[in-house]
């Protein structure tokens, strides 16, 4: 990285349960315009430091900084209006609600309610529906779409928050084959360019991840084993041990 500060900063994060260590002191820099790529074997803690980000887990040592503001003790909402992005859940999607209105509800979700109703900006609309390949289907109710499409949708209205850092966990777990190249187009476009933003994504399928990412971040047993690029991670061989090695 140069001398730019990092967007999204983890210092020595850490969180247990029950006594048992899940996220095990994770530091991670993480730049404007980069795509991190998140993996490690099933249950190395990847959904639990996406948790502590987006604060829906309470650390219990460590500090999460972003765009420079320490954000760790501040609730999900908070940080969501400061800039970090969440994939929304598919549930977040009104089905019988067209894709245009879906979109709308998230912008003024994002502005602060009601009251901002009428300045909700249609050509904001018209260009996160443009970004996701949905303009075509912009009059089509929700649900009537493919999964993929659902999926386009949901990063939509992500974007309607016009997030800094994104957080992607596994948004193509169930998408058809067919669907898999469109979604990972749109994906790749999250932190391309001059959006400055930063995007971290978890994923299974590791063609996918490692074609997509600017730096890779292994996790196992709660730790961050090896943070670098794809073939620095992928010739480290404690990474080849823990992870390639590891039935997932
Ligand atoms: N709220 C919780 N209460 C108890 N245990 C939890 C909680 N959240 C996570 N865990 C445990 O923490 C460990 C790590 O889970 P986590 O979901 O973060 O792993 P992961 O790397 O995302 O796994 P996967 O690839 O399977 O999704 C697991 O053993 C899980 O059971």
């Amino acid at each position: 990285m140069t001398g730019t500060a990092p967007l999204l900063s983890m210092r020595q994060l850490s969180w247990s349960v029950g006594g048992m260590s899940i996220v095990d002191d994770v530091s991670l820099d993480v730049a404007a315009g980069e795509f991190v790529g998140v993996i490690g074997p099933n249950g190395a803690g990847k959904t639990s430091l996406f948790n502590l980000l987006t604060g829906l887990y309470k650390p219990v040592a460590g500090r999460i900084m972003l765009a420079g503001r320490d954000i760790t003790g501040l609730a999900p909402h908070r940080r969501a209006r400061l800039g970090l992005g969440r994939s929304f859940q598919a549930s977040a999607i009104f089905a019988s609600m067209t894709v245009h209105a879906n979109v709308q509800l998230a912008l003024q979700a994002a502005a602060g309610g009601l009251r901002s109703l009428r300045r909700t900006s249609d050509d904001r609309i018209l260009h996160v529906l443009s970004d996701v390949g949905l303009s075509m289907l912009a009059t089509r109710p929700a649900g009537l779409l493919s999964h993929g499409d659902k999926r386009k949708l949901e990063i939509a209205m992500l974007l309607a928050a016009a997030p800094a850092v994104l957080l992607l966990d596994e948004p193509l777990a169930g998408v058809a084959t067919a669907d898999i190249d469109s979604l990972t187009e749109v994906i790749a476009d999250l932190a391309a360019g001059d959006s400055g933003r930063a995007v971290l994504m978890v994923e299974h399928d590791l063609d996918v991840l490692l074609g997509l990412s600017t730096r890779v971040a292994v996790m196992h047993q709660g730790a961050l084993l090896a943070y670098g690029s794809t073939a620095e991670v992928m010739a480290d061989p404690a990474v080849q041990r823990a992870y390639l090695g590891a039935a997932t």
